[in-house]
């Protein structure tokens, strides 16, 4: 987003736009309102997670809420952007986006070595495994890297177009982030799998919370369900006996927990109340 946002200011453009399920709208908040610039977000009504508009208004962005799809957010942008002199700052709309993007596979290659032999990640509108692929792609092409690895991209079960092969209507899972039933890179996604020797699988829900209480509970990592993606990917493939031996593996973990919290209790705090006796604080935690 800071690639997006310095080369709008560098433009002259004075207002910024996107379309966003809670993470780009916070990002373009952030950078808009460290570059001074008006910033107007439009994001599915009630489909947001509250952490991420906390952030969003908290920025000074503006924000729009459409009765209707991320999907829907996306057409509006794109025809405000084309009628007004602002900058749409989501990737599928601004290659900024992506040429900052891939740097993370720059990262990855630089701290260990060479590019990993699989990458997996979670797909929403399909921006992020674009720009790591061709992020590798160019790591390579430089000799900065001697291959490039099979990608693994997971999508949610409830909100899987890159899986079933067609634009799911009415895209629901808990990992909000990634409730879009149409991404805007397909083409870039199917390319990354296509050409690494990769695949694009679902899981469900369930398998999503499962591996955001084990980075928690193992891990000491609070992610928000989206981010847990790649990680209940790989778990489900590792079942499936479909990882092979000896690999080296690199899972992109997306978003912080505190973004979602209502995710990780969604049947309210999970805690004990006793009365301000220590005898009653022991016997509640079984200690006698
Ligand atoms: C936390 C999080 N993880 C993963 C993704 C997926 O990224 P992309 O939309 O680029 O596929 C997003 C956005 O969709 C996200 O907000
Ligand atoms: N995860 C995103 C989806 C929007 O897309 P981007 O590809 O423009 O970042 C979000 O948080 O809105």
């Amino acid at each position: 987003m800071t690639v997006a946002v310095s080369k709008a200011v560098e433009a002259g453009t004075e207002m910024l736009v996107c379309a966003s399920t809670g993470n780009t709208s916070a990002s373009a908040a952030a950078f808009g309102a460290r570059a001074g610039l008006r910033t107007v977000v439009l994001v599915p009504k009630g489909a947001v997670a509250l952490g991420k508009l906390a952030q969003t208004v908290q920025y000074g962005a503006e924000v729009v809420e459409l009765t209707g799809t991320f999907e829907d957010c996306l057409r509006v942008a794109r025809e405000l952007a084309a009628e007004h002199p602002v900058a749409l700052v989501n990737s599928a709309a601004n290659d900024h986006r992506l040429a900052g993007q891939q740097t993370a596979a720059f990262e990855i290659v630089d701290v260990l070595g060479d590019a990993p032999d699989l990458h997996c990640l979670p797909v929403g509108n399909a921006g992020n495994i674009t720009a790591l692929w061709r992020g590798y792609t160019a790591y390579e092409k430089a000799g900065r890297a001697a291959h490039r690895p099979r990608i693994w991209g997971f999508q949610a079960a409830g909100a899987a177009p890159l899986v079933l092969g067609r634009t799911v209507e009415a895209p629901e899972t808990v990992a909000s982030a990634i409730r879009i039933g149409n991404p805007a890179s397909r083409a870039g996604a199917l390319a990354a799998r296509d050409e690494s020797g990769g695949r694009i699988s679902a899981v469900s829900d369930e398998q999503i919370l499962a591996a955001c209480r084990l980075l928690a509970r193992h891990e000491g990592v609070f992610v928000e369900p989206a981010s847990a993606v790649g990680v209940a990917g790989l778990l489900a493939e590792h079942a499936a006996r479909r990882v092979p031996a000896a690999q080296r593996i690199v899972i992109t973990v997306t978003g912080n927990g505190l973004k979602d919290p209502q995710a990780s209790i969604p049947e309210g705090c999970h805690s004990v109340e006793t009365s301000t006796a220590t005898s009653d604080v022991v016997r509640a935690l079984g200690l006698v």
